[in-house]
């Protein structure tokens, strides 16, 4: 039996459909806000440490049955997570700190959340904002019209079939082009994330994402699948359900009205959320200065 002292810090390690997330509960104030985003870039990057691509803090809330705080793994802070979301979901139901329907308080507003047996949550997202369409760029040399709409945190859409000359979405330098599109000047100051979205079989679409914070391609973006359906239904005229294949091959659902504009659409986003495993971060794993400020409280 390995004898290790006892953690510097508790988590959970969750996967929302392989976009995953370290979870703290926070509600006794363990971590103060000043070192965590320090934590999150130190414990989120894969191989040095724990491993994510994002980290979640769960407090308590006057307004809501918990409110949460959402780092990405680079350790900034982003407004709003939708994997994340419906992770936040399960944690707080498996832990009994919400019942199976429940509220909860993000910087892009109050999220209505519903568990289910299965290990499928369903939110129901706020209301999309700053729907942009037509706003040329190039990649690869060719010159292409992207979408934007901010579905609690910024999200453009790279329409794959009208750039990639038939290489289809399995083939595209996600690294590459979405980099180039989060630091476009359309989308500054504060960058964006970038879906890249290709039609599949009935009503499905392939999505592949390169996420700000992670500065990489994510096995799965709720807010970003809900950015894509609602931008390719404005264009092509989708309906509702769309299924949004990820890269990591799960399925989200998105649910919306259609014939209207996507800042009226009330969009819904399901899809799996799992607990993967308890763990104690080591206070060698951890900086002097965070493992001070952790044994204050
Ligand atoms: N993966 C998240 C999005 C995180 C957003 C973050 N990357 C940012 O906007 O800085 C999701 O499932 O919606």
């Amino acid at each position: 039996m390995d004898h290790m002292e006892k953690g510097a810090l508790s988590f959970t390690k969750m996967s929302g459909a392989g976009n995953d997330f370290i979870f703290i509960d926070n509600r006794e104030g363990a971590v103060p806000p000043a070192i965590r985003a320090k934590l999150a870039a130190h414990i989120c990057p894969r191989m040095f440490s724990v491993g994510a691509d994002g980290i979640i803090f769960i407090e308590k809330s006057s307004i809501a049955d918990f409110s949460w705080d959402f780092y990405n793994a680079d350790g900034s802070l982003a407004e709003m997570c939708g994997n994340g979301a419906r992770c936040a979901a399960r944690y707080a139901f498996s832990r009994g700190i919400a019942g199976a329907k429940m509220s909860f308080a993000t910087l892009a507003g109050i999220i209505e959340a519903e568990v289910f047996a299965d290990d499928t949550v369903c939110l129901q997202m706020t209301a999309p904002e700053d729907y942009r369409s037509g706003l040329s760029l190039e990649l690869g040399g060719t010159s292409c019209q992207v979408d934007f709409l901010n579905t609690g945190v910024p999200h453009a859409v790279v329409y794959v079939d009208e750039v990639s000359e038939g290489q289809g979405i399995g083939n595209i330098p996600v690294q590459e082009w979405g980099r180039i599109v989060r630091n476009h000047d359309h989308f500054a100051p504060a960058g964006t994330n970038v879906n890249f979205v290709s039609r599949g079989e009935g009503n499905s679409l392939y999505v592949r994402t390169y996420e700000r914070g992670v500065e990489d391609e994510t096995m799965a973006c709720g807010t970003g699948a809900v950015a894509a359906a609602l931008c390719f239904s404005k264009k092509y005229g989708f309906a509702s359900p769309v299924n949004i294949v990820s890269s990591g091959g799960e399925i989200l659902s998105i649910a919306f009205k259609t014939g209207c504009p996507p800042q009226e659409a009330a969009p819904s986003l399901s899809g799996p959320a799992r607990i993967i495993y308890q763990g104690e971060l080591a206070a060698e794993a951890l900086p002097a200065d965070i493992v001070k400020e952790l044994g204050k409280r």
